[in-house]
Formats: structure tokens, C-alpha cells, sequence
């Protein structure tokens, strides 16, 4: 396969604690790649190592085919989860600065900086020097400096904290159009919703190890689909006519997961019984509900 990134049995230890322990992955070429994980979970320190920051204490990784990852250093963009830029600098002179750490010549790095600035609404802030920025604003300066040499992999840790709501879509489009451009991007969060819009693939580590891989469906599809039941009148033998482990709150309202068999031999059972259905709501699990499982299916250990 093509992968972007890979990493087979990766092992961080700080003193005795493995902190990573034994975390595999494959973000293929193209792909918006989510890493998730509860807080402590061993992200950063994943990242770190895929990226040559850290040397591991076990396993192997390729970043765009070089295991030594440092060797791919100018193709790639890092905002790592610490954000700063040099405060006395200028939006501008900040992206351009970036650049040309990545190589990038300064007047095309300054060229793309203020293209970047105008096309995310921070035109008027091409000359403003980032300590004059809110807190937001310079954050954005920040990841417009990570993809401006047009890296082959963007790697985004918490890219989304310390954003609001509009600068959170924002974000989100930045990096839709960003692979729309090529790009393979690698991407840490705790928060599901933005993981659940993005992703093409995932993957959940717990306690520093992978605890599943997969695409946000397949990750909603390890949780049974709930049903939502309401009747005008309570059911006398709902349990002939529910499924097993239905929970019931005494007032006519039913919920209980959805059988193999589908939900029509249920409803005929309740509609012949004459109960008279008044609500009905069928909801697939949300990529909030498979984490929490997966992360306490782990806990569990
Ligand atoms: N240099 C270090 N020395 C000792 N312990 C460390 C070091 N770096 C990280 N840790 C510990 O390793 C664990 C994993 O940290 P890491 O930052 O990788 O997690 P994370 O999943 O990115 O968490 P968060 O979402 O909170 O940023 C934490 O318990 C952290 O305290």
C-alpha cells in the first residue's frame, strides 16, 4: 500500500513508564488521517516520534518512505500542540520566516504569505506583529506557517483547541483543501465531532496502545444501532415484544437496540397489540459513543 506515514510496535518509555507501548498505524497517501486519544493518551509523543523529534525505544516508522523521518523534514508541515511564533515578527515575515526553514525562498514565502493571509481572513493583518494578534489570529498565522512550502503531509496536533466555532470550520476547510491540493493529513484530537466530519481514517490509542483502526463508519458500526419508542398505551407483555435488555420508563417509552432481524417484526408485535405508536427514532451510535466504549473497553483491562 501507499502510505504516507507508518508505524509498526512504536515504544516511548519516560523512566520506567511506557508511555507509548506498542502503537501501530498506516495514514495512506491522501488521506485526513485522525489520531485520537483522551488526554495523556501518548499523541504527542507518537507524533514526536513519527516526525524524528523523539527517537523511539522500540518499533519502526517511515515517514514518505524514510525511516529516518528528519531526512523528509522539508516535505512536511508541523504545528506541534505548544503554539508560537516570534511575537516582534509580522504575520507576514512569520509565514515567510517558516518557509524558508522548509527551504522556500522569502519572496515567494512572503508572496504566499499574504495570498494565505487575504484567502483566511486575515488580510488586514499582514504587517500586524503577532503579539498584537489574539490568541486565535496568531494560532491561525501558526498553521498558515505549516503548510506554506505546500507540504506532502500536514501534521496538526490539537489543531482545533483555542479555536471558536467559526474558526473551527474554517479549520476544517483548510484542511479539506489542503488534500484537495495533494496533501496526506495527520491530525491529533480528543474532540469526536470534527474527527467524524474529517476523517477518511482513524485510529483510537488508549494507554499508549492502538486500540482501533478503522474508518469513522466502521468505528460507529462496533456500537448497536438504538431504537426510540413511544406508545400511547404501555405495553402489557413488552417483554414478548421487545428485544432482550429493552430498558422501559414506565410512561410508555421504550428503547433497546436494534435487532439483526430489523425493527419491523417489533413494530408489527406492538401494533397489533394495539398500543398505537406516538414516537419513533432509530439512531446510529455518533463517533462520540464508539471512543467513549472503545477508551472504557480498555480502562476496563
Ligand atoms: N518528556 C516527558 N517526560 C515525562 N513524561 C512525559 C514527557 N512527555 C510526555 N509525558 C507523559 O506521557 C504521557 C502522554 O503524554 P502525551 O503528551 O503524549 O499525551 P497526549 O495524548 O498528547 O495528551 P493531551 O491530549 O493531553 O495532549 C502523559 O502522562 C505525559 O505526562
Amino acid at each position: 500500500m501507499d502510505a504516507a506515514v507508518e508505524a509498526r510496535g512504536l515504544v516511548k518509555r519516560f523512566g520506567d513508564r511506557p508511555v507509548v507501548d506498542g502503537v501501530d498505524l498506516t495514514v495512506p497517501k491522501g488521506a485526513i488521517f485522525g489520531f485520537l486519544g483522551q488526554n495523556g493518551a501518548g499523541k504527542t509523543t507518537t507524533l514526536r516520534m513519527l516526525l524524528g523529534i523523539l527517537e523511539p525505544d522500540g518499533g519502526e516508522r517511515t515517514l514518505l518512505g524514510e525511516d529516518r523521518p528528519l531526512r523528509s523534514a522539508h516535505r512536511v508541515g508541523y504545528l506541534p500542540e505548544e503554539r508560537g511564533l516570534y511575537p516582534a515578527m509580522s504575520a507576514r515575515e512569520a509565514i515567510a520566516y517558516m518557509g524558508a526553514l522548509r527551504g522556500l525562498p522569502w519572496a515567494e514565502g512572503r508572496r504566499r504569505a499574504d495570498e494565505l493571509l487575504t484567502a483566511n481572513g486575515l488580510g488586514a493583518h499582514t504587517k500586524s506583529k503577532i503579539r498584537t494578534l489574539s490568541k486565535g489570529m496568531a494560532q491561525k498565522v501558526q498553521l498558515l506557517a505549516t503548510i506554506v512550502h505546500q507540504p506532502d503531509l500536514v501534521v496538526l496536533d490539537e489543531p482545533f483547541s483555542g479555536l471558536d466555532p467559526v474558526n473551527q470550520e474554517a479549520l476544517e476547510q483548510l484542511i479539506r483543501a489542503e488534500r484537495a491540493r495533494g496533501a496526506t493529513i495527520l491530525f491529533s484530537t480528543h474532540v469526536m465531532a470534527h474527527a467524524e466530519r474529517l476523517c477518511d481514517e482513524l485510529v483510537i490509542i488508549a494507554h499508549g496502545r492502538t486500540r482501533f483502526t478503522g474508518s469513522v463508519d466502521v468505528a460507529r458500526r462496533t456500537l448497536p444501532t438504538r431504537v426510540s419508542l413511544a406508545v400511547e398505551r404501555p405495553l402489557a407483555d413488552a417483554a414478548v415484544l421487545l428485544p432482550p435488555g429493552f430498558g422501559d420508563d414506565g410512561a410508555g417509552s421504550y428503547r433497546f437496540d436494534l435487532p439483526k432481524a430489523g425493527l419491523e417484526p417489533v413494530l408489527r408485535g406492538v401494533l397489533d397489540a394495539g398500543a398505537g405508536v406516538r414516537d419513533l427514532h432509530v439512531e446510529r451510535p455518533r463517533l462520540h459513543d464508539a471512543f467513549m466504549a472503545i477508551v472504557a473497553d480498555e480502562d476496563a483491562k
